[in-house]
């Protein structure tokens, strides 16, 4: 049986995603710790896989791992050209980088300047991926690639940078950088719409929205693309259950996002995890130890309780 879930808020340290406060919920249970935290803006139909995977790590744990490390870039929201410099100089020996572009409000020049302070700080070896988050249409996917492709001295992929399945499958074929699909795998209602279009080169699988690591290993195997597993931008709990995922599928050949706690101001547990040499350890779920104090004020601590209890009344405990 579960224990009653605790609760966490944090302020985030660069706003991201259009949030600036993360919370959500830690339960334990068997094999050890999971979390439960849909971004508020997900319904309590689409949080249901969320809970899914809160419930795998913390009743059943994870698979068998084939490897004890995971390398994975550093996250650079859209910041200014100092600021990129600064969280690539100081992320933990990371060789890739993933770039956030199309921000609301920030034009191209900002977004060229930033590639460049992030190839600046990178060397000429380093890797650099863009995250559009489905912002442009074709036409302007096609015009924003070559520049920024160019500013960033070549882009290893773009991610989700056009909404459609369709757009995203024609954008991979009139223009050279690789694509990788996001939104199209985990807010679709049918993800294997993307390797029967060939829209992508590679595909990125979040553990909470597509319901469990083995939820994604099954996907990963049916898809047949190589994975990206990130973040949802979660507290060590969660991230665990992203390295156990990338710690399990057969062939890792990208760096993950998995490098996101340090965007939190204060994480869920005593040791974040943090990249060291460009890697995470894949632990296992009973390796996780919550803090007494989480950062939750009793307003959210009451609003998570009644999210969590309706949303596992909908898919009830395993
Ligand atoms: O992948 C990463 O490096 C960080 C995670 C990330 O970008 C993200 C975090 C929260 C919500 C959406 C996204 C996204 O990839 O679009
Ligand atoms: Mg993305």
């Amino acid at each position: 049986m579960l224990a009653a879930p605790l609760v966490y808020a944090t302020p985030l340290r660069t706003r991201f995603r259009n949030i600036d406060v993360r919370d959500g919920v830690l339960i334990r249970g068997e094999a050890g710790w999971g979390e439960f935290s849909p971004f508020w803006d997900y319904d309590d139909v689409e949080s249901a896989a969320w809970l899914r995977a809160a419930l795998e790590s913390a009743a059943r744990g994870w698979p068998d791992p084939v490897r004890t490390r995971v390398p994975v870039n550093v996250t650079i929201p859209a910041v200014g050209p100092e600021v990129a410099r600064r969280l690539v100089l100081a992320s933990g020996g990371c060789t890739t980088a993933k770039v956030k572009v199309a921000q609301t409000g920030q034009d191209v020049g900002a977004e060229i300047e930033r590639l460049e302070a992030v190839r600046d700080a990178l060397g000429p070896d380093g890797r650099i991926r863009i995250d559009a988050n489905a912002a442009w249409d074709l036409d302007e996917a096609l015009r924003r690639l070559p520049v920024l492709d160019r500013a960033a001295g070549g882009l290893e992929y773009a991610e989700q940078p056009v909404p459609d399945v369709a757009d995203l499958a024609a954008l991979r074929r009139r223009q050279h950088v690789p694509i990788a699909a996001d939104e199209s795998i985990r807010r679709a209602a049918d993800p294997l719409a993307v390797r029967r279009a060939e829209a992508a080169d590679v595909v990125v699988l979040k553990v909470q929205p597509l319901g469990g690591v083995r939820a994604c290993l099954d996907l990963a195997e049916a898809v047949g693309l190589p994975v990206v597993v990130s973040s949802a931008l979660e507290s060590s709990v969660g991230i665990a259950a992203g390295l156990a995922l990338a710690g399990a599928l057969p062939e890792l050949p990208y760096a993950c996002g998995l490098a996101t706690v340090h965007l939190l101001e204060h994480d869920a547990v005593a040791s974040p995890l943090l990249p060291v040499d460009g890697t995470m350890p894949v632990l296992r779920a009973d390796e996780l130890d919550p803090l007494a104090d989480l950062g939750a004020d009793g307003a959210t601590t009451a609003r998570w309780h009644a999210r969590f209890a309706r949303v596992e009344g909908m898919v009830g405990r395993s």
